[in-house]
């Protein structure tokens, strides 16, 4: 499982980079990435309440996140009309999800997708998930390539 979502993970960000045209770049992120893997149990709403909060709205910090998870649907991501959507992962899918580090490696053409797990029903949730991104104390920059002069000021650079 492990080796199939870091395939994954480099195939979806290989496809990213070729895209914008950059597919050179791609090898030095590589390189430079770190991995990190994790495995989440979500309780069920304490004392009978319809819903509770299992995980509160974020984004992620890395780059790319790839998620699978049993059964129980309690992943929401808010829309671009503020609105939050429960995502249907079908049995045997992944989710991918867009974090900030590919949201400031594109200089914020990819949005980062704000997300939170609400539970509800009588069944734990359990998830696991890549979370790629750059290794610490690796600089990450915007390609020159990405930079152009109506977005010149959300250039981002940071060391991690
Ligand atoms: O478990 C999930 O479905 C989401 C996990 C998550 O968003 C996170 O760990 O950052
Ligand atoms: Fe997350």
């Amino acid at each position: 499982m492990n080796s199939k979502m870091l395939e994954l993970d480099n195939i979806i960000l290989r496809m990213v980079f070729k895209s914008y045209g950059v597919g050179k770049l791609y090898n030095s992120l590589i390189q430079e990435s770190a991995n990190t893997f994790r495995f989440v149990k979500y309780e069920v709403p304490p004392n009978n309440e319809p819903s509770a909060m299992g995980l509160t709205a974020h984004t992620d910090k890395n780059t790319l996140t790839i998620l699978c998870h049993n059964e129980v649907q309690s992943l929401e991501i808010l829309d671009k009309d503020g609105n939050w959507v429960t995502i249907m992962i079908p049995n045997d899918a992944f989710i991918v999800i867009v974090g900030d580090g590919l949201k400031a490696w594109s200089n914020a053409r990819i949005p980062a997708a704000k997300h939170r797990v609400v539970m509800s029903g009588n069944k734990e949730r359990y998830s696991f998930g890549l979370f790629s991104m750059p290794k610490e104390g690796a600089t990450f920059e915007v390609p020159l390539e990405l930079v152009d002069n109506d977005n010149d000021n959300q250039v981002f650079r940071f060391l991690l």
